[in-house]
């Protein structure tokens, strides 16, 4: 049985079992389950704390995990990313009241709260600036107005909890987070059970950002249409009855659908459809 660590709590946790869901994994119906055997597709899912999930990957007790890029880094753990998963991005950074802090430098002599210390320490550390760190377990954003710290430095998404507490970002971000997927490092990266847990994985992802697209077109305009929707490999192309004319069907990104739409409708395209992929494996 593959065992496999997933977020029981917070923002990774809603995001994370529905994907798994989309790859055909039992998931828990209740939030108090800690553990779930799913049998068929021969897995074993332990509910844990995110903070927690590289050291159990860490360790070797458990084969994979879904964590934040943030939380990998910053439990300094023996685990490394082997698959981004595209939800709960967000950028981490340095933050002050207006006025008080213009650059990196200026970190100096400060006290610094946050949650990440180990992100920050390094960070600190890599650039030479000599600032403490204080850890909060979490909303660090008041830490400046009660006295604990001048600076914060927090998981930023909107910017709405910053602005809400009247402060503004110092720098550039110290790094770019999104849920991945890890393993200990140094783990046999060709095991089977853990490739068509990947492949599962990234089956959901592509039906997520691609769609199916078909369309007929004349003959003579094929080469152009396919220059448009050169697909992954290369586009099915089928015969329609009526001489002249072909079908092609090819995957095209989502994002880009509409636009590709108008294009090939300027060429002559007709009966343009787009279909949504629910499952594939590339
Ligand atoms: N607002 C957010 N938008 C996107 N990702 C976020 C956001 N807040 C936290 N994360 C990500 O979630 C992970 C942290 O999960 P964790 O459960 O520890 O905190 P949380 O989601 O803030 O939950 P809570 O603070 O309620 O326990 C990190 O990878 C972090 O980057
Ligand atoms: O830029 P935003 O869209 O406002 O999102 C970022 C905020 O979301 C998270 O807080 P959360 O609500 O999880 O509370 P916490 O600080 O207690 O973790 C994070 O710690 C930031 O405070
Ligand atoms: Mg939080």
């Amino acid at each position: 049985m593959l065992r496999i660590a997933v977020p029981n709590k917070g923002s990774l946790s809603g995001p994370a079992g529905e994907m798994l869901h989309e790859a055909g994994y039992q998931q828990r119906k209740a939030t108090k389950e800690l553990v779930l055997v799913d049998p068929e597709n021969e897995v074993e899912f332990f509910y844990l704390r995110p903070r927690d999930i590289a050291i159990y990957v860490s360790s070797g007790r458990l084969d994979i995990g879904i964590t934040g890029r943030d939380l990998l880094l910053d439990s300094g753990a023996r685990a490394e990313e082997v698959l981004p998963l595209g939800f709960a991005r967000s950028t981490f950074r340095y933050a002050a009241k207006p006025g008080t802090v213009d650059t990196l430098d200026d970190l100096a002599g400060l006290t610094v709260a946050t949650s990440y210390e180990g992100i920050v320490a390094k960070h600190l550390a890599d650039k030479g600036i000599d600032a403490s760190v204080v850890h909060l377990d979490g909303a660090v954003e008041t830490a400046i107005e009660l006295g604990v710290a001048q600076v914060i430095a927090d998981v930023v998404e909107t910017g709405t909890s910053l602005r809400n507490a009247g402060l503004e970002i110092v720098g550039e971000p110290i790094l770019q987070s999104e849920a991945v997927v890890i393993r200990r490092t140094g783990a046999d990266p060709n095991g089977p059970k853990v490739q068509q847990f990947l492949r599962r994985l990234q089956g959901v992802l592509v039906a997520r950002s691609y769609v199916m697209m078909d369309y007929d077109i004349r003959a003579e305009h094929l080469e152009a249409a396919v220059a448009l929707t050169p697909g992954l490999e290369s586009p099915t192309i089928s015969p329609l009855h009526d001489q002249g004319w072909v079908a092609v069907r090819s995957m095209v990104r989502t994002t880009e659908a509409q636009r590709i739409m108008d294009d090939l409708y300027d060429l002559g395209a007709r009966a343009i459809l787009t279909t949504g992929i629910h499952a594939c494996r590339l």
